[in-house]
């Protein structure tokens, strides 16, 4: 009996072994199918000229995700052109396009097909919400129409007091530091807070207090703060993300505390943290809201804060078509400190910079700032005044035309499909007129390589010159059609998915940088900076052999 027992238990086990085995070997065959359908549909890619692959598994990406990639990115747009094929992982044959006809192609006309990644999209749904970083299509156009008017030129200019008034704070924080006599400052702290207040109270009308130099960093400032770190370190974990994101959260949340990975587990308490305090800040200003007599005055960010404004309009709106639900409200406030933060930190750390370097520069600004106090009295220079001042118009477009904080971003062809192109693409077998891209290939859009195109900007496009924009730009630069939304350039992109706070950045850093050359003089630290190429450009230092994100300044009263 016990022997016949065995032997059903043991040909019962067979069976399933056998079952798993076939289960597994249709999955690998199913897998592999898709691979070499796919790399097939990619044969007419290798025509196009490129750099070897360094590795089967990881292709070109350390080169291109290096820190010093800036010289790579360097080297391929001026050795193979505008449109250049390199290896992703594991053979994957990727494109990184700078060609303005094709990027009028891939961000406009065709922005439907040539979409976000699904690891960007799926991996933002989980972390950010349901925010403008995570919907695509019909949605994605829906929240930008409902956020559109509080980003308006209108909504920016009564912004402009409350702009001053944050920057003031850090002008007294540096005031009393350099009270003394010169002293160096890591001015990626100080304008990484200053960021920070600007959306928070600007875009969530919540203050971190950052700027208060006693002020103890709460745990949600801690979270903003390590969420982009976090992410940036958790590439593979992205990628593969799309395979199981539609799994319950409850399975997610549990899988991920099993998985042996620290980075991981703070990703989801960092997650955590930032959905609890930007709803309490949701909940707080619905019953504000809802008691309907409050002052919105008496507030931070004074009722002008982004999500009052849509909070007020999801009120009056006559229709659910014209409404935004919390979810989504929540989704916007976190990617709003997400996508406000560290771009702007990093664009006014540049330009500082730059400053301290080209003291001739900082000097004719300073004039420039000087001579409108003389005309318009001692008070804060308000938006129209601000935007008038042809000198610090042109010191900001050169540093985000020459160093743009985001140097590129990905997309993903989602049909097969052909696109023109500015210019013939040269290859082996002779040249192509137009850029067949298979369904799934993997875009980099290039703006560092349009920003920096000689064809077009001329032979000095790697130079810092501000001077560029007091004259007539090249016929060149015209001619090409940008598809961007900010001066001829890509840095804020261009299309349905173009930086929606672009103006909002513009006026941070002009009030900062207006605020800050007529109190201080800049010059060079000793210490070697260097920026580190990456999702968004930091300064850094080498301190004991560790990298740590810092910007030393020397600061002087003027
Ligand atoms: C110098 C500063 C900034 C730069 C260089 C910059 C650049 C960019 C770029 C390149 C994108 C496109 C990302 C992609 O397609 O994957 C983008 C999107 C976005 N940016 Fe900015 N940005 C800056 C400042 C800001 C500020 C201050 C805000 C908020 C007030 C903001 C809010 C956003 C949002 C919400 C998106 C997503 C737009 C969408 O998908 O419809 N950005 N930004």
């Amino acid at each position: 009996m016990n022997a016949i027992f065995s032997q059903h238990e043991y040909s019962l086990s067979a069976s399933i072994w056998l079952a798993s085995g076939a289960l597994l070997c249709a999955g690998v065959s199913l897998v592999l199918f898709f691979a070499i359908r796919h790399r097939v549909k990619q044969i007419p890619l290798w025509k196009i000229p490129g750099p070897a692959s360094v590795s089967f598994m990881t292709g070109n990406y350390t080169q291109m995700f290096h820190v010093g990639a800036a010289k790579f990115h360097e080297h391929i747009s001026k050795t193979y052109g505008s449109v250049v094929r390199i290896a992703g992982p594991l053979g994957d044959n990727q494109l990184v396009i700078s060609d303005p006809k094709a990027l009028n192609s891939i961000l406009l006309k065709d922005q439907d097909i040539f979409e976000e990644t699904e690891w960007f999209l799926e991996t933002n749904r989980h972390t950010l919400g349901l925010g403008l970083f995570a919907t695509t299509g019909a949605h994605h156009r829906k929240q930008r129409k409902l956020l559109t008017p509080v980003f308006s030129i209108k909504h920016m200019r009564s912004m402009v007091p409350l702009f001053h008034k944050i920057t003031h704070q850090l002008r007294d924080v540096l005031q009393a530091k350099v009270a003394e006599g010169p002293q160096e400052v890591d001015l990626l702290d100080w304008l990484g807070r200053l960021a920070l207040e600007l959306i928070s109270q600007g875009g969530l009308g919540y203050t971190f207090d950052s700027l208060n130099p006693d002020s103890i960093e709460n745990e949600f400032g801690k979270a903003i703060k390590e969420y982009f770190p976090t992410v940036a370190k958790l590439v593979v974990f992205r990628s593969v993300y799309p395979l199981i994101s539609r799994w319950p959260s409850q399975l997610l949340r549990s899988a991920a505390a099993c998985l042996p990975f620290p980075l991981l587990h703070k990703l989801v308490n960092v997650t955590d943290v930032m959905y609890e305090n930007t709803k309490k800040v949701l909940d707080e200003k619905k019953a504000l809201l809802e008691k309907g007599d409050v002052d919105f005055a008496e507030q931070v960010g004074e009722g002008k804060d982004i999500i009052s404004i849509l909070l007020k309009a999801n009120v009056e709106a006559e229709s659910e078509e014209d409404r935004m639900p919390d979810e989504e409200i929540l989704g916007q406030m976190t990617s709003l400190l997400f996508a406000g933060t560290d771009t702007t930190s990093t664009a006014l750390s540049r330009i500082v910079s730059l400053l301290a370097e080209h003291p001739d520069v900082q000097e004719r600004l300073r004039a420039e700032i000087a001579e409108a106090h003389e005309t318009l009295g001692d008070g804060d220079i308000d938006y129209d005044d601000l935007v008038a001042l042809p000198y610090l118009e042109a010191v900001c477009r050169e540093t985000l035309r020459l160093f743009p904080p985001v140097n590129f971003v990905s997309r993903m062809a989602r049909e097969d499909i052909s696109i023109p192109v500015s210019q013939p693409i040269r290859t082996a077998s002779g040249e192509m007129t137009s850029l067949f891209v298979p369904r799934g290939t993997f875009v980099f859009v290039s703006i560092i390589g349009v920003n920096r195109d000689a064809s077009i900007w001329g032979p000095d496009a790697d130079e810092w010159k501000p001077e560029r924009w007091l004259a007539p730009l090249p016929g060149s630069v015209n001619d090409a059609h940008i598809p961007g939304v900010y001066s001829n350039t890509l840095t804020f992109l261009g299309g349905g998915r173009a930086c929606i706070g672009f103006k909002f950045s513009q006026l941070e850093m002009k009030v900062a940088l207006a605020q800050l050359i007529e109190s201080f003089r800049f010059s060079p630290s000793k210490e070697e900076v260097v920026w580190r190429f990456g999702p968004i450009t930091t300064p850094s230092i080498k301190d004991s052999g560790n990298v740590v994100p810092q910007m030393p300044v020397v600061l002087q009263k003027v």
